[in-house]
């Protein structure tokens, strides 16, 4: 049942709960009611036939005298590898760009203004293995590697920002290799890079074999639709890496991830959705799905018997609000693109009758940390 037996959560809810305590229900677990989006007939028949899910929902925030409404229309794409992770590597990632091809097309048809794929999305995430090849070789120039080229023809084509998260290689630097996202603007230059600046060195993620932690800090992009920012993954278990995105500007933050069942299905729900809240933005949880294959058995020293998978990754992709309340999650187990309108001035209506950003002490916070980063430090414990 943990893996793909069980769809999603919303669907047990309605599938088992009477209506009047379902609204009760969804009210707690996600707050203010997001509506359901009318998206174009031509769209759900495509997704239909590219066999993957299409939900649209929106955000909306109270009419003002001296603003407009900013409404920007995101989208989330969660998907499997369409093919086995032992497939010739140029095989593979061609499969997977004419998959987002077709997602692509359809979140055209919705309106969407800025799209992102899932982290290291032209590959298996093979990081478990610790072997070296051919895993390395799905890495490529966040410049002008083939993946690049093939989304800024997309930004183009649609006038759509992309923002594309790749195994980088950063040939002009020895090669190096990172957990990169490349924002795409949607005249189709490539307005800058972000790198994953947390590695997760649990279970099977042996990610810190394969590239090094992020050395750009935490860049926001103004691109025409708003600012935004990604937040890789693992990111997504530090608050202060959330809220230094939220400090320098960021209103959507990305979180495009690959995460299994077993360690974090618990947590996903509630990580990016406190992020929305406690910085005032808005948040969308990404992951992959499915169960990926690998040829040579692997251990990760922590008891297990050997094995070649990763376990089950579950999808469930969502967007979370600044003021606490989110869509729905897409399904555990298919492919899916979720549609989200957002009002990006929720966020400073929100901030107005929260005022964390006013409330919060940053610079005692700050002066605190830094203290605690001294290696001398004795630590402020107030003893009886
Ligand atoms: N890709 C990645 O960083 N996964 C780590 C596991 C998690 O953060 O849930």
């Amino acid at each position: 049942m943990a893996g793909s037996g069980f769809e999603s959560l919303e669907q047990c809810l309605e599938k088992h709960l009477p209506l009047a305590e379902l609204q009760e229900v969804k009210r707690l677990l996600y707050g203010k009611e997001t509506r359901k989006l009318d998206l174009p007939g031509a769209a759900l028949e495509a997704a239909s036939r590219g066999d993957f899910e299409l939900q649209g929902y929106a955000f909306e925030a109270a009419a003002e005298q001296q603003r407009r409404p900013r409404t920007v229309r995101v989208g989330l794409v969660q998907n499997r590898t369409p093919l086995p992770a032992d497939t010739p590597v140029v095989k593979q990632v061609t499969a997977l760009h004419r998959r987002m091809e077709a997602v692509v097309e359809v979140a055209a048809m919705c309106g969407v203004n800025i799209i992102c794929f899932q982290e290291a999305w032209t590959m298996p995430f093979a990081f478990c293995t610790r072997e070296k090849l051919p895993w390395t070789e799905f890495a490529e120039s966040a410049e002008d590697g083939p993946t690049i080229k093939f989304c800024q023809e997309l930004a183009r084509k649609h006038g759509m920002v992309v923002v594309s998260p790749v195994l980088e290689r950063d040939s002009d630097h020895g090669d190096v290799l990172w957990n990169t996202a490349v924002v795409v603007a949607s005249s189709g230059a490539v307005l800058g890079k972000t790198r994953k600046n947390h590695i997760p060195r649990v279970g099977d993620f042996n990610e810190s074999t394969y590239y090094m932690e992020g050395n750009l800090g935490h860049p926001v992009f103004q691109t025409q639709f708003g600012r935004i920012a990604v937040n890789i993954c693992y990111g997504r278990h530090h608050p202060l890496n959330w809220l230094m995105y939220s400090i320098n500007g960021a209103e959507i933050i990305f979180n495009p991830s690959a995460t299994i069942g077993a360690l974090s299905e618990s947590l996903w729900p509630v990580e990016a959705r406190n992020a929305a809240i406690a910085n005032h933005c808005f948040t969308c949880a990404i992951n992959r799905v499915g169960r990926e294959h690998f040829p040579n058995e692997f251990t990760s020293g922590d008891g297990k018997k050997a094995h070649q998978d990763f376990g089950y990754f579950y999808g469930s992709s969502y967007v979370a609000a600044p003021d606490g309340s989110r869509t729905p999650g897409l399904s555990r187990t298919r492919d899916g693109l979720l549609v989200a309108e957002l009002d990006l001035n929720l966020c400073r209506q929100v901030n107005d009758i929260w005022g964390f950003k006013m409330t919060g002490r940053y610079e005692m916070y700050a002066r605190g940390t830094c203290r605690s980063c001294q290696t001398r430090l004795h630590p402020k414990i107030v003893k009886e």
